[in-house]
């Protein structure tokens, strides 16, 4: 209500009491107007308190509608950051799981799995394309000599030494594992028997000219190599056996040197 509104009801409130006007019908009239006019103030002061008391019911609510909001807003933000951290966790075990499926530990060089795969995975592109490939089998000459001598862990470093050596010596299309204790097989993709004979060789001189520094050791260290070429159509271990025969015709005729299969 405006000061003005209340100043005229106040004037007529004050004029409806004079005693004067007592009896005069527009009194009366005035009287029921003003007591009407009253109650129907009051009823609308109710309803403006209620719609007022809603009003304010109705924002509290918002607002606690709005911080449950907020505050699933940040749990599923927490969730989705461990989710994050989870799912790199998987990655990077997956990965370690893969390495070492693959890899021989003491070397790093692929493990006998690994050069089975991509034994067979040569073999059919060999077939597709009509592409040679060959398979050295390296084997180092009286190692159990440098196990005796020089004890285990030396041998163990003079096998990561050669694995170094040999992989120094291949093309990066070439791919050298460890086969087994002191034998490595290496898979020259694209190679024909005469080159990869040469490959052998450079790999058996090298060898002997080295002495192979391991600490304070050195190691005066040859090999002995069988090479076979694989035939289109043969499995892969067919050549991986002929491969063997050579090294052990290798060994017999006096290590230090390599054979090539027939
Ligand atoms: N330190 C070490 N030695 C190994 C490992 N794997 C195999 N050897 C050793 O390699 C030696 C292989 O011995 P042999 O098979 O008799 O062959 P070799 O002494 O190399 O002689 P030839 O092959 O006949 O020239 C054994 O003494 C094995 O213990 C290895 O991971 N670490």
């Amino acid at each position: 209500m405006t000061q003005e509104e209340a100043r005229l009801l106040a004037d007529i409130k004050a004029m409806i009491d004079q005693p004067e006007h007592r009896g005069h019908p527009l009194q009366q009239a005035l009287s029921k107007l003003y007591r009407l006019h009253m109650t129907q103030t009051r009823r609308l002061d109710r309803l403006l308190s209620i719609a007022d008391s809603y009003q304010q019911f109705t924002r509290e609510d918002m607002q606690a509608i709005k911080a449950q909001y907020d505050r699933q807003v940040q749990r599923e933000r927490k969730l989705s950051r461990i989710s994050d951290r989870y799912q790199q966790l998987m990655r990077e075990r997956n990965q370690a799981l893969k390495t070492a499926s693959s890899q021989d530990p003491l070397t790093g060089l692929a493990n006998r799995r690994l050069l089975n795969d991509h034994l067979q995975q040569a073999a059919q592109r060999s077939k597709a394309q009509s592409l040679p490939f060959c398979v050295a089998m390296i084997d180092v000459d009286h190692f159990k000599r440098i196990n005796d001598q020089h004890g285990h862990e030396t041998g163990d470093q003079a096998l990561v030494e050669l694995a170094g050596v040999l992989k120094n010596q291949l093309r990066a299309s070439d791919l050298c594992g460890r086969w087994g204790g002191e034998e490595f097989l290496v898979l020259l993709s694209d190679t024909s028997l005469d080159q990869a004979r040469q490959t052998v060789e450079r790999i058996c001189a090298h060898l002997r000219a080295l002495p192979l520094q391991v600490g304070d050791v050195s190691l005066a260290v040859t090999a002995s190599v069988g090479v076979a070429e694989h035939r289109i159509g043969e499995p892969p271990q067919d050549t991986i056996n002929r491969a063997d025969a050579a090294l052990l015709t290798a060994k017999r005729e006096g290590r230090d040197r390599y054979r090539l299969a027939p």
